[in-house]
């Protein structure tokens, strides 16, 4: 595995860049806009927590795939509502075998699928609207992601990366230990990204979900980031609250416990001073991933009885709070229409 792009280097898809920079691979990226320019101008350059610089000059930047061919491996990092662009695009980028790595947070589009996918009664039935990815990618090609880091990008190709031991986890929805996921996974570690391949990417998408249910709402409320938002005993008190809600609906929807406890979950978000993503989105005006971070989870909530109070409060004042910046726009306007899923 040689040729890898990200479609979408923003804050993730430029720290991933760098590290497959590093490992040699021959990276090209789908970015636009300043991003785009700044990128052909001076590559993309990460800061670490610790100080370290690492850079990534991109065999080729492009707004269009189409400049970019076949691919032996995609990686999409782009934020949810930006996901039917790429499926409108994504076409020039597929080889006969290149798989579809998407490394993003929240209940991803493709749960529902492989053979060894989830029961029915944990399927939501409008993951992806229009069945447009399923169209553009399939199911053969996806590879799920889920990464654990914490990234700002502070200026056009400039990102500052402040999580303390960045990984990533990649698994087939179907459990398989692939030749492609393996290689995809040796990449980045030869990158120093360290990365993982697991039989059970599901859950790993509930255990990272929990770190965004709290983390995103209480945030968006405050306007600031983790550990001063963390600091209020109230405020930590709550998003406690809301991780156990969360690992209630995981336990309901997976069938097993998750593990670990809500307060150490918390606990290791507020060591770092870092602004949620979906905080970022809004001070820049950019659409929010609510739908994917909250109200997907939320009506697994209600297919599953598990009751979700403080969720449900936050979900709906952080839908207020983007309606009214205009970053999002509620298919149903009240958490309370949950229950209808599927419609609006
Ligand atoms: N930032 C973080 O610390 C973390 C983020 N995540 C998750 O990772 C995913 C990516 O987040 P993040 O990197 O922060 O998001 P960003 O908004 O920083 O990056 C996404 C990039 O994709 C670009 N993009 C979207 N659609 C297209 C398109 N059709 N053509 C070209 N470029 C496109 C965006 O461009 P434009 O801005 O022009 O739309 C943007 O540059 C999200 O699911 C997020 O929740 C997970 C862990 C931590
Ligand atoms: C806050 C963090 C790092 C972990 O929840 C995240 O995933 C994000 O910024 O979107």
């Amino acid at each position: 595995m040689r040729r890898v792009c990200i479609f979408g280097a923003g804050a993730i898809g430029g720290e991933l860049a760098t590290h497959l920079a590093i490992a040699g691979a021959e990276v090209s990226v789908v970015a636009r806009g300043a991003l785009l320019d700044a990128i052909r101008a001076r590559g993309i350059t990460v800061r670490t927590r610790d100080g370290a610089i690492l850079h990534c000059s991109p065999y080729a930047a492009s707004d269009d795939p189409r400049d970019l061919g076949p691919q032996d491996a995609v990686v999409v990092a782009v934020k949810a509502p930006a996901l039917p662009g790429v499926a409108a695009r994504v076409a020039p980028l597929l080889g006969s075998e290149t798989p579809v790595a998407f490394v993003m947070n929240g209940l991803p589009w493709w749960y529902g699928m492989g053979a060894a996918g989830p029961p029915a009664e944990a399927v939501l039935p409008d993951l992806d609207p229009g069945g447009v990815l399923h169209a553009a990618v399939g199911e053969a090609r996806v590879i799920g992601g889920v990464v654990y880091s914490a990234c700002t990008m502070v200026e056009p190709g400039a990102i500052h990366s402040g999580h303390a031991s960045n990984k990533l986890v990649i698994g087939e929805p179907d459990g398989q230990l692939s030749d492609r996921a393996l290689s995809l996974a040796a990449l980045f570690e030869a990158g120093a990204m360290p990365c993982r391949v697991t039989r059970d990417i599901r859950a790993e998408v509930w255990g990272k979900l929990m770190t965004n249910l709290a983390s995103g709402p209480i945030c968006l409320l405050s306007r600031s980031g983790l550990s001063k938002s963390f600091a209020d005993p109230v405020v930590r008190a709550a998003a406690i609250r809301a991780v156990q809600e969360g690992m209630a609906i995981a336990n309901a929807v997976l069938g097993r416990p998750l593990g670990g406890t809500a307060e150490a979950r918390i606990d290791r978000l507020a060591a770092t001073d870092h602004k949620p993503s979906i905080l970022q989105d809004l001070e820049h005006g950019r659409a929010l991933e609510l739908e994917a971070l909250l109200l997907h989870p939320l009506r697994l909530a209600r297919r599953t009885g598990v009751e979700t109070p403080t969720l449900d409060l936050l979900t709906a004042l952080a839908s207020q709070a983007a309606e009214r910046a205009d970053v999002y726009r509620p298919r149903r306007s009240e958490i309370a229409a949950l229950p209808e899923e599927g419609g609006g």
